[in-house]
């Protein structure tokens, strides 16, 4: 099975604490992901702070833009930001307008189906427009109103559309291997982190859980997995 990759949200609202957070799940994730309130909050910043910081990782822009695609989204690429964020619900234009921008920088950018009612259909037309990624997501409002992305997850994959998948929504340690099985490329994991009373060991955890639904583990890895693969 293919292994996803991991993506820490960061949906704090300070900017000190936002770095500390990055710190500690760094070890533990590809892409470090800046939230849309945070975003909001702290702006063009924080995102030269969070690039600066972690030259080796994936930084994300939790944009969510709605309107003036190209206009909105350039300054963050510019200011680091490798993938950013475009609502499913905005026009087709604006959608159009930050992949534009993402493939002019050489970065990427992500649609997200957050309160789309025809996702296969969004999805498609996003697909034709060059999206690097489509994004499953159940927001923090609707978790509270008891959904999951699961189902939508399936449905999405099961297109077959050629570009990456990635889901976010309430992934915690109990689920995020149920969540591998469905095939995603990108995994987001907020709250189950960024609320843990430990974050670097929750971050951790949520590693070893994907590398070992991943069919990798730390005791096939190695000296001695190479070993065993030798021995058949
Ligand atoms: O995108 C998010 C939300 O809309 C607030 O910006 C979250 O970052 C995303 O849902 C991941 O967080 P958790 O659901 O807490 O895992």
């Amino acid at each position: 099975m293919a292994k996803p990759l991991i993506q820490v949200a960061l949906d704090c609202l300070d900017f000190d604490q936002t770095l500390a957070l990055a710190r500690q799940a760094a070890p533990y994730v590809d892409i470090i992901e800046i939230g849309t309130p945070n975003l909001k909050h702290n702006g063009l910043a924080l995102v030269k702070a969070v690039r600066a910081q972690h030259p080796d990782k994936l930084i994300f822009a939790d944009l969510k833009t709605m309107d003036a695609g190209y206009y909105e989204a350039e300054p963050f690429y510019k200011a680091g930001a490798d993938i950013c964020t475009v609502l499913g619900t905005a026009d087709l234009g604006t959608i159009k307008g930050v992949i534009d921008v993402a493939n002019a920088y050489g970065k990427q950018a992500q649609v997200d189906l957050i309160n789309v009612e025809d996702k296969a259909a969004r999805a498609n037309e996003a697909a034709k427009l060059g999206a690097h990624i489509i994004g499953i997501h159940t927001g923090i409002d609707q978790q509270l109103a008891g959904q999951t992305p699961f189902a939508d997850l399936a449905a999405l994959v099961a297109l077959g559309l050629n570009v990456k998948v990635s889901v976010a929504g309430g992934i915690k340690q109990s689920t995020v291997q149920q969540v591998v099985k469905s095939g995603p490329n990108i995994i987001v994991v907020g709250g189950a982190i960024t609320g843990a009373k430990a974050p670097e060991v929750a971050a951790r955890e949520i590693r070893e859980l994907v590398d070992a639904a991943s069919g990798e583990s730390k005791s096939s890895g190695g000296l001695f997995g190479w070993l065993k693969k030798l021995l058949g």
